[in-house]
């Protein structure tokens, strides 16, 4: 693995509140996701690395170059695409200015190919047929669609993703999968996600975030392994323990075994349940 990021001891409080406690994490080629509750400091994680906001103490660094320095900050913004949680302001451009405003932010000077490239992100996202569309007038889907085209833009080689799928129908979400997959063969993709249906098809590695720590750090086939044993499917509605209804009428039951219950197989949000000690 080639280290695209990596991040030491990286301390952020919001007020008195501490929201990185200390993180040391790595991260290379490929796509990872990062999971955690509510709260958990994913955001605040992602935005020190997209260089929106600077960490307390602990240091960056990303595809070789030091955010806390002025100069390679900006050589990082240039070189990163980001995804943010909240929706761009702008409401009045249409979604093709508002890629294009973007783009010239990043030093995209040459007008014909800086417009070639705002037509290839709008493609990708399948948002051509609304490059004419006000922003304002999009649904929360197609602004979520526009905010990657941004992020896509200049083929970044660090792509730092907030909660990307949130708002995208099922037709986009596949879209949005095999898009990833995809870049992730040559790119870094980091991604933050409460979908764990996500982690398991697009993610080679995943990264549990909680109370301002690494909780969990492996591959998401590692992260199911660590409910195996725990997870049972019966019947009859258990009577007490963490359980769900699944798909066929019977019941999912994390860690407490109800009477003539069978065994299971863990899935990724079972193990992520229990890395948290959610379940029991
Ligand atoms: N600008 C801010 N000012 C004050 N507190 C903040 C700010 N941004 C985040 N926080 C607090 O920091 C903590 C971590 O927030 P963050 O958005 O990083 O979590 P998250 O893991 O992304 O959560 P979610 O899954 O809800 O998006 C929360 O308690 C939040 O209230």
């Amino acid at each position: 693995m080639t280290t695209s990021v990596r991040v030491t001891g990286l301390v952020k409080r919001h007020g008195r509140r501490l929201v990185l406690d200390g993180l040391d994490l790595s991260i290379g080629t490929g796509v990872t996701g990062l999971l955690g509750p509510n709260g958990a400091g994913k955001s605040t994680l992602l935005r020190c690395l997209a260089t929106t906001l600077a960490p307390d103490t602990g240091s960056i660094r990303a595809l070789g170059l030091d955010p806390a320095r002025r100069d390679e900050r900006t050589e990082l913004r240039r070189r990163l695409g980001y995804l943010p949680q909240e929706p761009g302001p702008y409401p009045h451009f249409t979604a093709f200015d508002l890629v294009d405003y973007v783009a010239i932010l990043k030093d995209m000077t040459d007008r014909r190919s800086r417009h070639r490239e705002v037509r290839r992100v709008l493609a990708e996202v399948d948002l051509t047929d609304r490059a004419a569309t006000r922003v304002r007038r999009l649904s929360g889907g197609m602004r979520r669609r526009l905010a990657l085209a941004q992020a896509l833009l200049g083929a970044p080689e660090l792509l730092v993703l907030d909660e990307p799928t949130v708002g995208l129908d099922p037709e986009q979400r596949m879209r949005f999968r095999a898009l990833v997959s995809r870049l992730g063969e040559s790119r870094t993709v980091l991604l933050s996600t409460h979908q764990t249906e996500d982690v398991a098809a697009l993610c080679e590695r995943v990264v549990v975030l909680a109370g301002g720590r690494v909780a969990f750090d492996g591959t998401p086939a590692e992260l199911a392994a660590v409910a195996a044993g725990h997870v049972w499917i019966t019947a009859s509605r258990p009577s007490g323990g963490l359980f769900w209804r699944t798909a066929d009428g019977r019941y999912r039951v994390l860690d407490q075994r109800p009477p003539a219950a069978e065994p299971a197989e863990p899935s990724i949000e079972d193990g992520y349940l229990r890395c948290l000690g959610a379940a029991g």
